[in-house]
């Protein structure tokens, strides 16, 4: 079973997160945190600047370092490091998503998340004001 190492974004802004709907592929029309699969010679940062630049074309800065998760998929593993960010340029813009939201610690359960970001929504519950 293959393993993919993804990173993901965890974009603040007024006590909010940035959640983004999925466009196309397995997860269409789920929720998640922007970011990908690190890339070889890239540090998780480096690839977590270049998907959100990709995704979003905004400029991020990671600022806080916040989980590591794994979830078993039917057809793949996934091994995910989040981090929390700003933004330092621009403001987003759906490339590739089909919505986004920012959301409150209130607002948090408001949308489908895909299954494996549960653990982020369980960390920014014990940590969002
Ligand atoms: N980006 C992202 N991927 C997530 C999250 N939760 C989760 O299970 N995943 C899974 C779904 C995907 O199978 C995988 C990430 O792949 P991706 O499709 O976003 O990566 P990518 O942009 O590098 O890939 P590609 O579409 O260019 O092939 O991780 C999440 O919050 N954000």
């Amino acid at each position: 079973m293959k393993t993919l190492n993804v990173v993901a974004a965890i974009i603040k802004k007024d006590n909010q997160i940035l959640a983004t709907k999925r466009g196309y592929g397995e997860f269409i029309n789920m929720w998640e945190f922007p970011g990908g699969k690190i890339e070889n010679n890239e540090t998780k940062e480096e690839a977590l600047i270049r998907e959100i630049k990709e995704e979003l074309d905004c400029t991020i800065e990671p600022t806080k370092f916040a989980l590591d998760l794994e979830y078993q998929y039917p057809t793949f593993y996934l091994k995910m490091s989040c981090y929390e960010a700003i933004i330092k340029e621009g403001t987003p813009k759906l490339l590739e998503h089909n919505d986004a939201r920012w959301l409150t610690k209130q607002q948090l359960n408001e949308v489908n998340w895909i299954p494996a970001d549960l653990q982020i929504i369980d960390y920014l519950k014990e940590t969002m004001e």
